[in-house]
């Protein structure tokens, strides 16, 4: 049982965060049949890109600040129910272009859910702005632009998601050095749905303090070697990555050779009701199918932490907790 056990948070899009019955309520709300999406309280997706397109369609029916509100207040205190003190939530202020509000309305409205969910429990919670790889470099240099003039004091940090088989990496460096030369922290999508040389374009283009996923690193033993020396943090997802069918199953997963290698790891949730997952699951997974120990989960959750994209004060605040 890790239920006992404190928990964090690198790697959860908001979007990807709400449930079927939350997302069936903002359907009916605003009349919009989801039957292609929704079946039998789950979401329906065959793979990654037609997981993509479902999860877009589900951001589509959050159209108002506080239905964002809503959406992180009840993630983060579901979270926080589970024992979880600290959570980044990826945001992506396209989505509140596509759906008319406007980016500032958006973060806005995500904000006040995360100062809802701190109030009623404590848990700490912050914003990692992300550009859209298949929307393409032009429009990511106007988001990281947009993430630079402070879009919020929540937003601490910035990542590239989407489509990682579109585009090269080289193709953003101007918008993660405008991201960077703001303050901003630097996390990046690779080696989840290609392989190892992903995560090496990702550290040679863009120097990011941790990598979004990285599990597939696990391909090229030098590639492993770099990411232990120089300390970069891997926000891991096995859920998501057993789901997307990118390892068969759990025993194939490398998240016990890349720790055994002197990777720093973390659990994450990714996009939890789209894989049948949550933290707390994620937690359950690297104990009882991982077979990692309480201290060795517990050390998971410190690197989380000392990796956050925080001011010193509150991470300092957080380490104490654990
Ligand atoms: N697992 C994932 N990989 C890339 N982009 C995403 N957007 C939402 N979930 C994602
Ligand atoms: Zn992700």
């Amino acid at each position: 049982m890790t239920a006992h056990l404190k928990k964090a948070e690198l790697h959860c899009h908001i979007e990807g965060a709400a449930s079927p019955a939350l997302a069936l309520d903002m359907a009916r709300k605003y009349n919009v049949d989801v039957s292609d999406i929704i079946r039998d309280g789950a979401y329906v997706w065959t793979e990654f890109s037609d997981f993509l397109i479902c999860y877009d369609k589900v951001a589509e029916l959050f159209r108002t600040e506080e239905d964002y509100a809503l959406l992180a207040e009840t993630y983060l205190t579901e979270l926080a129910d589970a024992g979880t003190i600290y959570s980044e939530i990826i945001v992506s202020p396209d989505h509140g272009n596509t759906i008319g509000i406007g980016a500032d309305a958006y973060i806005r409205g995500l904000a006040a859910g995360i100062e809802a969910a701190k109030a009623k429990t404590g848990i700490e919670g912050r914003m990692i702005i992300t550009i859209i790889r298949h929307y393409g470099a032009e429009r990511a240099e106007k988001t990281a632009l947009y993430a630079a003039e402070r879009a919020h004091p929540l937003v601490t940090g910035f990542n590239l998601a989407g489509e990682e088989r579109m585009h090269k990496i080289a193709d953003f460096t101007r918008a993660f050095d405008i991201a960077r030369d703001s303050g901003l922290g630097i996390t990046i999508h690779a080696g989840e749905m290609a392989g190892a040389f992903s995560v090496r374009d990702a550290l040679d283009h863009v120097r990011p303090a941790r990598i979004s996923h990285g599990v597939r690193a696990i391909e090229d033993a030098d590639l492993v070697a770099r990411i232990a020396d120089e300390g970069v943090v891997l926000e891991t997802c096995p859920g998501s990555n057993v789901a997307l069918k990118v390892f068969p199953d759990f025993p194939s997963h490398p998240l016990r050779a890349l720790r055994d290698a002197g990777c720093r790891v973390t659990l994450n949730s990714d996009d939890p009701p789209f894989f049948h997952t949550s933290l707390a699951q994620e937690y359950e997974i690297a104990s009882h199918v991982l077979g990692f120990s309480d201290n060795e989960i517990n050390g998971m959750t410190r690197t989380a932490i000392e990796a956050a994209f925080v001011d010193e004060p509150t991470r300092a605040r957080l380490l104490a907790k654990l």
